[in-house]
Parts: C-alpha cells; structure tokens; sequence
C-alpha cells in the first residue's frame, strides 16, 4: 500500500490531462462537487510502520502501514478521506514535481517518521518511470528541514562512529577473567565497569557453579548471566563458521522469563551485546502471541533460547527432538525467579523442569542424579525466610511442600549440593538512586490526583491531550508492543504507560522518570518491582503511591516489610527510617482541576460505555489474576479500596453514560476544551520545570503530611 506502488499501479496517464491531483481526488458525486481535500485511500500519505528491532522475529501484521491525521468522510455508500498531508502531495505533485535530476538522491534523503526519527526514503524501483518524470524543483522549507535532519543525523551517527572506534575503557572489568572478544563488546557498549551482581555472579558461573542471584531492580542482572553464557558459547563454538553444525549442535542456554515483554528485552539485551562479537550466537524468542511454527523452525538452530513458560512448553512438548536438544544444555536461567516460580507460571514451569531432566533419570535410574547444566536464578527480591536459608543462616534445609517457591528451587535440580547464594544489597532492595513518596487521597479521588501528580510533573502534559498508552494482558500482543515501542521512543517525551502488573517486572525502558502506584501492590516484592521501573542502572526516579485511606494500614506494612533493614533501636523500641514521604499535593490545585476531570470521565464513559458493555468484569478478573490475587477475595476488595463497591458505581454511571446522546457528549466536549484552554497554575515554581522535565528530587523536598503522621517519613513507629 506504499504510495509509490499505487503509482505504478495505476492506468497510462491521459497526457492532455495529466494531473495526479485529479487521478487522486474525484471531482463530483452525483453532479455535486466534492470537498477537494478528499483522497482515495491508496493516495493516503502513509507511513511504514516501523517495529523495533527486540520484535524482529515477531510475526504477525508486520508490514503494516499507518496513517495519520486523516478524516473518514461517508457520502451515502462511498466512503473516503480528507487529509491535508494527502492534499499537499498531491499539490506539490501537481505544481511543482518537475522530474528527478541526474543528481537526485531520492534513496538518501531521510524521511521523517511518524515517532520522530528519520529514515531514508525508499528508492524508486521503476527507473524508466524515474527517467520519464520531468524535473522537480524542490520546496525550499520542506528541504531545509530534511537537510538539517540530514546533518543531524550524520553527525550524530559520526558521534556514534567515533565513540565505537575510540571504544570505552574497560580495564575495570580485567579481574573478572572475560575473554577479548566480550571486553572489546563490552566497550562497544559503552559498560566501563561491572555492577555490582555483574562482579560478584559473573566468576561464580564461570568457575561452574549454580548462582542464585539477589540484586536491586535495575543492576544489569541480565548480563550477569548473559555473559558467562556468551563465554561458553564463545568457547564451544566462537571458532565454527557462521553455519558450521548449527543445525545439529544443542543450544546453550534456556532463559525463562515470566513475561512476553521481559522475554523479548532479555533478547534485545543479549543481542545488543552479541552485535559487538566477532561471531555471534543465534538467539531466539519463544512467546506467546507469535507463530508457533517459526518459533519452532528457529528453535532447531538456536544457541540462546528465551521464552516464557506457557508458549516453550506448548512448543517443547510436541517434539521430541527438541525436548532432547534441550536436555543438552549448558545453563537454565530462571528470571525473576520468585515470580516465575510461583502464581500461574508454576505448572509449566514445572513440567518444563521435568522434561529436562527425565532422560537423564530413565538412563541413570536415579531420581538425584546431577544434571551437567547449571542453573542460574536471579531476581530483585526472594522472601525473606528463603533468603535467610539460602545464606546458610536458616535452621532447616528447604521445604518439600507443594507450590511454594522453595519446592520449586528444590526442583530446579541444582547440579552442586548448594548453589552459590549471590545477595549485592542485603541493606535493601531498593535502587540507590529511588526516591519513594505517598500521596494521601480518598479512593475515590485517585483519577483526580492521578492527573494532578502528572500536571505537576510535566507541564505540556496540561493539554489532556496525555500521550498515553496502554499495556495489560488482554490486549492483542502486536498492541502490547505498540504501547511498549512508542512509549520508550526517544520522540515520546512526557509520555505515560497505563499498566497492569504485566509491566511490573523486569521492563528495561530507559528515561522513566517516575513510577505511580495506582493500587496499592498487593505484596511487597510487587512494590518492588514495580518502582524499580525508575531509577535503573545508577539512573534517579520516584516512586509515588496514591494511598487511600483504608490503604494506609496495609501500606504501612509493606513500608515496614520494605525498609525493614532501616530500623534502628532506640529507648522507645525499634524504630524505622524509611524513604517514603507524604507529599502535600496543593489542594487548590486538585479542585481546580477537579472539573476538567469529571468531564472528562463523562465523555470517556459515554464512549467506553457503548463500547464495552459487559467486558468490564472479565477485565478485572484478568488484571486480578496479573496481581496474583483472587478476584472474588474480600481482602482484594478491602486493599483494593473495596473495588465491589466502586465496581457497582462505575457499572450505574457508565449505564447513565450510555444513555447520552451525540449532542450532549459533544457540549461536554465543548466545556472540556474550553477548560483545557485555561491555564491552571500547578503550583510548583518555574525552576523546577526545565524543558518539559521536573527535578523531582525539587518536589520531594520539604513534603510535608499529616495524614500519616510524621514529615520525614511514613510513621510506621506503631507497627
Ligand atoms: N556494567 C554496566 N554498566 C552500565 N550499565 C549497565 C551495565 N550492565 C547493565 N547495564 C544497563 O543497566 C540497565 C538495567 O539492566 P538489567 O535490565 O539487566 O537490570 P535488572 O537487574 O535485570 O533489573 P530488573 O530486576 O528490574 O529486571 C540496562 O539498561 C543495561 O543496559
């Protein structure tokens, strides 16, 4: 559906009335004239839709094309479009394309892209058609900008260049025993020293021992394990020629994640770092929403293979071939383990370790026998009674009880009798650089302060026009990464992600600045996670929890369970120093925003209302399932800020919404404009706000509560 194969496609040209503009746009209708904006579909400027390269195995509707800005116009059964990027083609074309030079450089010029970035244009493959076009004579703005975009990007891609030749120095990483060829990539992306889990993980797995590995949110666990893998490949096969025996070596590796999303940033992640090899393993993605037939063709050649439980099962279990090659492999890697391991994953994850292991069992008749793999587990947080066994310091050895993250260890069938427990940050489990604050509210109020946090925080966002996008597991999985993609495009600044908990672990999205608990996370590690979205990789971020009141008794807890290790004893007992700060939202502000909110709320009603109907429940019960918890539980509702009761309000109002006519939705739309077009003055002084962005840190200073008590903390003394 690219322009340029419209034009090919098209009849000969009547050369006496030869105008694109009339091949595009219909005259009349009917003896009437049209509106002479309309467009045919296919002359539509449309725009590639460009995926990013962590989907590239991906299949699905690629291929697509969007366009944007575009009206659908319905002329009794016809149907067509105005737009005003179509109409300037088609007047640039008409008036001004006077045929391509000797010198055009149509292949080159760059193009700018709906996101933002710029890409080079298509080259035209008709080159008669080219010959035959008369000469055009470029518009002058038009180019300027693209010219400028040229050099910018030429100059940045010299930066890169420069940087990549120059490489970073690595020396920091010598004691870990890497081989050139890593360090020489490890340079190339820019990595100048080991984190911390980097360095204490990396020579344990080299010298062949299974890790368990604790490290805050955002430490690059990923490579702790992703490069001793890449040294053993290296080691096995770094020497083979590119298709040397990959159809019949084993891979190396198995990586199991608990989301597609991880799944697919643990590939980019470790492909990142393989581009900078000199020969590079074949790793592969194995989730679900993809075809299972080409995730089966690339499973047969892979060397890293990484997936989610469910679709690696599905996929293991019908072929024997595979189950057996995967047997073979050097290391399992289980990611964010404690999920994983536990709540909806467990069944598949437990049978994917069964097949593993059962030829080796039928051929050594012994059920505890030592796998050759070694097994790799890592997350930001482990309970801490497991935490405590697994330091050696708990009385019993682990349990044998049925789904508990502890029987699942058990089976993972480690090869040595104890596996290396690697814990980076025993004090806490927060990033360094994490700021964590409360905002008291009624839960009821939670979407009014939701939108005044965010004024507060980025003032263009005061359009309501908010670049939101969307994230749960009942959308379509090309969506999930449509959301994932524009909302960590590099153009998206002030940008937000609406997410169940699909997103809480594990997303490595740089640049996010802030992490907002809308819910109260049901458990600690869920708080954990979900704030460790910010603040990765020595990167600051705040964390802010929208609590209400009958969440303050349950937040308190996991503010306790949290920073438990702040505590200090003091004559009074035991006291703790937490992070968490009550932030005074001006309310002023919130009720003069209050109005714009409720508006809004009635149009999205009407809207959704009409849509949806009944799909709400379904809905919720799914997000309930992403939180691990039982949707029918009371403690859900209570911690929820009963969600039962605010349920049956939401269904009477979105009733009433649906009883709206086009009319009325189309006056609140009036009354909301006009609001949106007053400024509201969100009470944060002008330094803080610098190009879009807020220093947070600013905001956080000298917050001050009294609905939990204490102006420094969170008032946990009582607990
Ligand atoms: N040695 C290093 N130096 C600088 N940056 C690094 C280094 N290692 C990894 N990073 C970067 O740190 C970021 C976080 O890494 P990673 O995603 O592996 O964190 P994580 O510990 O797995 O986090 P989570 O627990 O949230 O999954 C990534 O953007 C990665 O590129």
């Amino acid at each position: 559906m690219a322009p340029e194969k419209q034009k090919r496609s098209r009849p000969a040209p009547n050369t006496s009335q030869r105008s694109k503009k009339r091949q595009k746009i219909e005259p009349v209708n009917n003896g009437k004239p049209l509106d002479k904006r309309r467009v045919a579909v296919d002359a539509l400027p449309w725009n590639e839709v460009v995926m990013p390269e962590m989907f590239d195995d991906a299949e699905g509707f690629y291929g697509l094309e969007e366009v944007e800005g575009v009206e659908i116009v319905r002329d009794g059964g016809t149907v067509q479009f105005v737009s005003a990027a179509a109409q300037k083609a088609a007047y640039d074309e008409d008036d001004e394309f006077e045929g391509f030079g000797d010198d055009d450089t149509v292949g080159e010029i760059p193009k700018k892209s709906n996101d933002g970035e710029t890409k080079s244009a298509k080259p035209p493959k008709d080159k008669k058609a080219k010959k035959d076009k008369p000469k055009k004579t470029p518009t002058k703005e038009p180019n300027l900008q693209v010219a400028a975009e040229e050099l910018k990007g030429n100059v940045f891609k010299a930066l890169e260049e420069d940087a990549a030749e120059e490489g970073t120095d690595v020396s920091a990483w010598k004691d870990l025993d890497l081989s050139s060829n890593i360090l020489s990539a490890l340079s190339k992306m820019g990595f100048s020293t080991p984190t911390p889990i980097q360095a204490a993980a990396i020579p344990e797995i080299l010298a062949g021992h299974d890790v368990v590995g604790k490290a805050s949110t955002g430490s690059g666990k990923t490579l702790a394990f992703g490069i001793p893998i890449l040294e053993n490949w290296i080691e096995l096969c770094g020497e083979l020629d590119e298709d040397e025996s990959k159809e019949s070596r084993p891979p190396t590796a198995l990586v199991l994640s608990p989301t597609r999303e991880l799944a697919h940033q643990l590939t980019q992640h470790i492909t990142t770092l393989c581009k900078g090899l000199s020969n590079s393993p074949y790793v592969t993605t194995v989730t679900g929403g993809l075809s299972v037939q080409k995730q089966q063709r690339q499973l047969s050649k892979a060397d890293i293979i990484i997936g989610t439980p469910g679709r690696l099962w599905e996929v293991m279990s019908s072929s024997n071939t595979l189950t057996d090659s995967f047997r073979q492999i050097k290391f399992l890697v289980v990611d964010e383990a404690d999920r994983l391991l536990t709540e909806g994953h467990f069944k598949e994850a437990e049978q994917i370790l069964n097949a593993l292991d059962r030829q080796q069992d039928a051929d050594e008749d012994d059920d505890q026998h030592s796998p050759t793999r070694q097994t790799l587990v890592f997350s930001a947080t482990f309970a801490k009674g497991l935490q405590q066994k697994l330091a050696g310091k708990g009385k019993q050895g682990l349990m044998d009880g049925q789904e508990s993250m502890e029987y699942l260890l058990k089976k993972l069938n480690f090869r040595e009798d104890k596996p290396k427990f690697v814990d980076v940050n025993p004090e806490s489990q927060m990033a360094a650089g994490l700021k964590e604050g409360v905002v008291e509210c009624g839960g009821t109020e939670k979407d009014l302060y939701l939108y005044a946090v965010i004024m507060r925080l980025v003032p263009m966002l005061q359009t309501l026009g908010l670049p939101a996008y969307a994230l749960h597991s009942q959308m379509a999985q090309k969506a999930r990464m449509r959301s994932i993609e524009r909302f960590s495009s590099p153009a998206a600044n002030g940008s937000i992600l609406v997410a169940t908990d699909v997103a809480a672990r594990g997303l490595d999205i740089g640049g996010v600045q802030l992490v907002i608990h809308y819910h109260l996370p049901r458990a600690a590690d869920m708080y954990v996670h979900r704030s460790g979205r910010t603040a990765r990789a020595e990167a600051t971020g705040s964390s802010i929890l929208l609590c209400a009141p009958e969440e303050v008794v349950p937040m308190r807890r996991l503010a306790a369970k949290v920073h438990a290790q702040n505590a200090v004893v003091t004559g009074k007992g035991k006291n703790s120093k937490y992070y968490m700060r009550s932030l005074d939202i001006d309310r002023k502000v919130v009720a003069r925003l209050s109005p714009r909110l409720t508006l809004a709320k009635q149009i999205a009603d009407s809207a959704l209302a009409k849509e949806k109907k009944g799909h709400d429940d379904d809905w919720v019960k799914q997000a309930a399932e992403e939180l691990g918890v039982d949707y029918e539980s009371e403690e859900f509702e209570t911690a929820g800020g009963g969600r039962k009761g605010r349920g049956t309000g939401r269904r009477i109002k979105e009733k009433e919404a649906r009883g709206l006519t086009k009319g009325e939705v189309g006056a609140l739309r009036g009354e909301l404009r006009g609001l949106l077009a007053q400024r509201v003055n969100v009470g944060v002084s002008e330094r803080y706000l610098t190009a879009g962005t807020v220093d947070i840190d600013e905001l956080l200073k000298g917050a001050k509560g009294d609905f939990l008590g204490k102006v420094d903390g969170i008032g946990m003394d009582d607990i």
